[in-house]
């Protein structure tokens, strides 16, 4: 290496440190960055100056100059010791996950990016601060600083962060939320704003005054109901497709003019999918041509059976416009929570689920946030998404200011760092450290796009599990071009299904893939089927983001052999078992090291390494023993023994084995079934 070489490397690193220094990142780095640049000047100095004022004797005082060098090269390694055992003092255990950047490593380590950096230059890696590093480089890294290292996988820093599963806590009953859906102009917005009205302080200031994506209706017996006020399947759909289940209790509006329409078969398969109950209104009943009959018949093709013909959908007669039933409507509202026995407990820390998010001229970030459980309050660190903030206020619908807020309350929240997206959870953690944590391991996540989407729906994915016996039915979307096609191939799909495996329709209809389908794919797990159809680009775009697949296809025929295929995968195999032979146990050895060994003979066909054995007494299965793996004949290891011959076996873990047992030998064969 030419001798110049690592007083240039050196400059460089130096240059780009200053260059960072100057870009205004934290100070650390540019107070290394002085030093860094100092140390070979300063050596370079003391060389020339010993040379300069010695006695004039040339090479002994250069030699003499060089001695001292070397002293003070000796005292700077001694110091560095000195150090390095003030960090080996300092040691703690670092947490290091799969990726990490030089400075959350340094941050991790509390040490200087630059050393890190230094360190890594040895190594012969040219990083710079914002560079990612892999595990084993961090774990060198960490250990040569004198720390302990912990792996973890990326996915750990969330671990703890929400335990969405665990509800026995919630013991206190909360306000259902609802969800309006239906057709395009069936009277959402009109039904969605009526409600409004029933709030006990809707007539009075402090009534309701902002959109804020959900509002919370008093009732004058002091029941509250949350409605989300962006009318509609697609809301829903987004934030279940993120794994977001917000709403209880879905208001399927359905024209009484106008009776069951296209979306309002969506609106129902997307309650369905999401298992949340639906409650019908039949609105505009102050027009004459009002028919509900009508409506009742037409929901009975699709499986929506009311209370009056023996099922459990209330159906409700209302007006948005005259204010006609709005009682009983939220009065079913009220039947339907207690039925389904909503509770939360408030007395934790608090956890949420974005419905709306913007950035907001005058106050930044801002969420609208429906709290799930525990208590929200002002002052909260909270995570949403890859955004995090302390919560600066805390501000409803009516435009007040709260100190806190319960479950199923929606809330503006201020304070974030960034607009998280909606669907995305919300939770409170116990420090900016956690909260730093968690989102910048979200934004890298995004950024690189390191993992494929989260619960990626492929048929293929799909073929795995099934064949992990995880699922018995395969969810389907069926998108075709005429309403004709849809039920042949619903009609040839459903001639698949056996008792053990079929094909479930999530939802099927004509015309272009959209987004509501990819979010419904999304939320039920589900691929998408396009028979001479294609997805619009939106649609396509977001199954690409969410990891849905979409499959085209121009023959049935050909859409129907794949769909057989893969529920064929879901059929158990059959094990085939072959017979080999039989061994008599003849004596039995404990051998130190090896275990238990039974001296055999072969009284019938073969024994075989590898192949499967079991113990029979008295021609009773007494143990399966699994895969034969010793088989010795004499000290020889062997792979079979014919009958006649005499043989040991290694037998681990089965004590009771005796002289008299026989060894049954089989070998087991996985025969695929088809349909
Ligand atoms: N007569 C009568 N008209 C109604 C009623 N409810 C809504 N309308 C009218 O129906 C039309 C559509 O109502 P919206 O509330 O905008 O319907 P929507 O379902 O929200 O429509 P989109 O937002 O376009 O999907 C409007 O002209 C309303 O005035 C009702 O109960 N009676």
């Amino acid at each position: 290496m030419p001798a110049g070489k690592p007083a240039d490397v050196r400059g460089r690193v130096g240059e780009d440190d200053d260059a960072r220094g100057k870009r205004g990142k934290a100070g650390a780095p540019v107070k290394a960055v002085s030093q860094t640049r100092g140390e070979p000047k300063r050596r370079e100095g003391r060389l020339t100056l010993q040379a300069v004022v010695g006695d004039g004797e040339g090479s002994a005082d250069r030699m003499r100059s060089l001695a001292s060098v070397r002293r003070a090269r000796e005292r700077e390694r001694e110091k560095r010791k000195g150090s390095q055992a003030e960090q080996t003092r300092a040691a703690r255990e670092v947490i290091i996950p799969d990726v990490i950047t030089v400075q959350e490593l340094s941050n991790r380590m509390a040490v200087r990016a630059v050393d890190i950096i230094k360190m890594l230059m040895k190594q012969g890696m040219m990083l710079k601060i914002n560079d990612i590093i892999d595990t084993d480089t961090a774990e060198l890294v960490a250990t040569e600083f004198g720390h302990t290292v912990k792996r973890v996988s990326e996915s750990d820093v969330e671990e703890g962060f929400i335990d969405a599963e665990d509800h026995s806590d919630d013991t206190v009953v909360r306000p259902p939320v609802v969800a309006v859906m239906g057709h395009v102009d069936h009277g959402k917005t009109s039904l969605l704003d009526a409600l409004r009205k029933a709030d006990v302080a809707a007539g009075e200031a402090g009534g309701i005054t902002q959109h804020i994506g959900a509002y919370q209706v008093r009732l004058p017996a002091g029941e509250k109901v949350t409605f989300l006020d962006t009318p509609g399947h697609a809301a829903f759909s987004a934030m279940r497709a993120r794994g977001a289940n917000v709403t209880d209790i879905v208001v399927l509006v359905v024209a009484a003019d106008d009776g069951v329409m296209p979306q309002t078969i969506e609106a129902i398969n997307h309650a369905r999918a999401a298992k949340t109950p639906l409650i019908v209104a039949v609105n505009k009943m102050d027009k004459h041509e009002a028919n509900p009959q009508r409506i009742i018949n037409e929901l009975l093709q699709h499986e929506v059976v009311v209370e009056a013909l023996g099922g459990d959908t209330q159906i409700i007669e209302v007006s948005a416009k005259t204010g006609l039933g709005l009682d009983n409507l939220i009065e079913a509202l009220l039947l339907q929570a207690e039925v389904l026995d909503l509770r939360a407990n408030p007395d934790r820390t608090a956890e949420g689920v974005v419905i709306e998010a913007k950035l907001d001229k005058g106050r930044g970030p801002v969420a609208t946030v429906l709290v799930k459980r525990g208590t929200l309050k002002r002052g909260d660190i909270v995570v949403a998404g890859s955004s995090w903030g302390r919560v600066r206020a805390l501000i409803n619908e009516r435009n007040e200011q709260l100190a806190e807020a319960g479950p199923s309350e929606p809330v503006e929240i201020l304070g974030l760092d960034g607009a998280p997206d909606p669907g995305d959870t919300l939770a409170v953690v116990e420090s900016d450290a956690r909260a730093r944590e968690i989102t910048e391991y979200r934004q890298r996540l995004r950024r690189e796009k390191m993992v494929a989407p989260v619960g990626a729906v492929s048929l293929t994915d799909m073929m795995s599990k099934l064949q992990d016996k995880r699922l018995k039915e395969l969810p389907l979307i069926i998108k075709s071009d005429v309403q004709g096609s849809t039920e042949a191939i619903i009609g040839s799909l459903d001639k698949l299904a056996t008792d053990e495996v079929r094909a479930r329709i999530i939802h099927s209809g004509a015309g272009a893939i959209t987004e509501s389908d990819v979010q419904l794919a999304k939320g039920s797990n589900s691929p998408i089927i396009g028979f001479n159809v294609r997805a619009s680009k939106q649609a396509r775009d977001l199954a690409e983001r969410e990891g849905v697949e979409i499959r085209y296809y121009a023959i049935i025929y050909d859409l129907i052999d794949d769909i057989k295929g893969v529920l064929s995968g879901m059929l158990a195999p059959i094990q085939r078992e072959t017979f080999l032979g039989n061994a008599e146990v003849l004596e039995v050895f404990d051998i130190s090291k090896v275990g238990r060994v039974a001296g055999c003979r072969v009284t019938e066909g073969r024994v075989e390494k590898g192949a499967r054995v079991r113990i029979l007494r008295d021609n009773i299965v007494i143990q399966e023993m699994g895969v034969l793996s010793t088989l010795k004949r004499f000290k020889d290891e062997v792979n079979s023994v014919v009958v006649g011959q005499e043989c040991g076996m290694a037998f681990n873990g089965f004590q009771d084995l005796k002289a008299g047992d026989f060894i049954e030998c089989f070998t087991v064969e996985e025969i695929k079934r088809t349909l």
